[in-house]
């Protein structure tokens, strides 16, 4: 049989699939299976080289034409659920029945069982397919390595450009960047929108970006969110701010105000907040604060703030803590952020910021003077302690430091209480015990009996000056017992 060169089946009933021994006719030139009832899918017959006639019309054939076959014309194939050359391209294939490359075809035919179509498609793709997905591959992994190496290059750079801003956003595309009293105008809002920023960190108030300002300044901008006040009530509390001059507050430079976006900016220090000097960096390479940078800082923080009170009995900042002392290269404290609190909505309020929160406030956007005080008592101990603020019942590190410290005092471990950093300056003990006696003053649960920012200012201008003076042990031991006093009294 394997000489046979001429097989004619056409015009009867045959019906099952097509057998695959015919691929063993070797010689065969013609094959005729025309008008049958075949099904199934045809096989590959790979090894009819001499095949010159070949015709499967109207059978009930499926899948599709093996590529030995696919030289033959349309007619030879028509009446059946056939695909893939020459005729149209099966729907689980792109390359017109390449899938019969190896004499296979869809066993189930078009619309038949999809899942062996996905089966074949999956393990047999042509070769041009992989060279497409290798190339495809590469190039994919080449983009991603690129913009790995940018993203390492450039740290977090980004923009502060919203859509909103630039123009398209609805209502933005007119409004200005509003700058006050003697800030000079040397950019505008498409500068600070082109300039390459960094993010410095979320707070409760936003996102605070470093931009830098081509041929300009670096500036500081902070992006408000939940802004719940109206244009015009921002507008007259954003100038109650931007008037604000002393040399212990970060001045604010401009603002820009439209409905989808409020930015503020402020001048840029590079030394970043004591918060970051403090607990950031422990490794080797950090500069510990020793006492007289700190004490300054408590005094410089204490100037902003008492000037800040000064502008009205109404006036507070509202938010005091370390990450809101921006320090210069020579260590001066600025304070940050002041008026803002009174701008947004009641947001959560994170842990490290109800860790300074005075007892009695309830609403973060009314916050007393008073408030203020003790918050910066909680600073004072901050900067004493070297710890971190925490609210006790929201604790995950850190600690409340006015309960600690109350603790501590109370066992009367004294040394304990204060930075380990701190405890070589042994002549300066003294001016930490009285820092301490007035954080412990400010710190105390009852409004009313902590003292105003101007004594406490003036009280650390003493101490620093009293440099050097006293070092009698028994003394201090007397100075923690009154704090202990202090707090004995103020919790009954
Ligand atoms: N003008 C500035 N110069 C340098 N660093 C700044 C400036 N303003 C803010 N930062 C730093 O950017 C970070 C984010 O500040 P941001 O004020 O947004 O949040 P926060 O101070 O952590 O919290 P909050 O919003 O409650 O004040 C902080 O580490 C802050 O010290």
């Amino acid at each position: 049989m394997t000489t046979l060169v001429r097989l004619n089946l056409a015009s009867n009933s045959f019906s099952g699939s097509v057998p695959a021994r015919f691929g063993n006719l070797t010689q065969l030139r013609t094959l005729f299976l025309e008008n049958n009832r075949f099904t199934g899918s045809l096989p590959g017959l790979e090894e009819l080289n001499e095949l010159a006639q070949f015709n499967v019309s109207y059978n009930m054939l499926n899948g599709s034409v093996p590529k030995k076959l696919q030289a033959f014309g349309e007619d030879s194939f028509l009446g059946n659920a056939l695909c893939g050359k020459p005729l149209g391209i099966c729907p689980w294939d792109d390359g017109g029945g390449e899938n019969g490359a190896n004499g296979t075809s869809n066993p189930s035919g078009v619309g038949g069982n999809v899942i062996d179509g996905e089966r074949k498609k999956k393990g047999k793709l042509s070769g041009g397919a992989i060279a497409g997905i290798v190339v495809g591959s590469v190039v994919v992994l080449l983009l991603v390595v690129f913009a790995l190496i940018l993203l390492c290059r450039s740290g977090n750079k980004t923009r502060i450009a919203a859509a909103a801003v630039s123009g398209g956003g609805g209502g933005g595309g007119d409004k200005k960047l509003v700058f006050f009293g003697n800030s000079v105008k040397v950019f505008d809002l498409e500068d600070l929108l082109r300039a390459s920023a960094e993010v410095l960190g979320k707070g409760t108030f936003g996102t605070t970006y470093k931009a830098v300002l081509e041929d300009g300044p670096v500036v500081a901008v902070k992006r408000l969110k939940d802004v719940t006040v109206s244009e015009k009530e921002f507008k007259e509390k954003i100038d109650v701010v931007g008037v604000m001059d002393h040399e212990n507050l970060v001045p604010l430079r401009a603002y820009y105000y439209s409905r989808e976006e409020k930015l503020l900016v402020h001048d840029y220090l590079p030394m970043g907040s004591l918060s970051a000097i403090l607990h950031g960096n422990k490794g080797a390479g950090r500069i510990p604060l020793n006492w007289e940078m700190r004490s300054g800082i408590a005094l410089g923080a204490a100037r902003g703030i008492e000037y800040l009170h000064s502008q009205g009995p109404s006036v507070s900042h509202g938010n005091i803590k370390s990450s809101n002392i921006l320090l210069t290269k020579s260590y001066d404290a600025r304070v940050s952020d002041f008026g803002l609190a009174h701008l947004v909505g009641p947001s959560s309020t994170p842990n490290r910021v109800a860790g300074y929160r005075a007892p009695e406030v309830t609403d973060p956007r009314r916050v007393s003077q008073k408030a203020d005080v003790y918050s910066f008592g909680v600073l004072l101990l901050e900067l004493l302690t070297g710890k971190a603020p925490t609210h006790a019942l929201l604790n995950e590190e850190g600690v409340d430091l006015p309960r600690w410290v109350q603790s501590v005092v109370r066992e009367e471990w004294s040394s304990e209480v204060f930075d380990i950093e701190l405890l070589r300056y042994h002549n300066s003990e003294e001016e930490m015990v009285q820092l301490l006696q007035l954080a412990v003053d400010c710190a105390v649960p009852y409004p009313d009996n902590r003292p105003s920012m101007s004594q406490v200012r003036q009280r650390i201008e003493e101490l620093r000056g009293s440099s050097g003076m006293k070092e009698d042990a028994q003394d201090q031991i007397q100075q923690l017992d009154s704090i202990n006093d202090i707090y004995h009294a103020s919790s009954r």
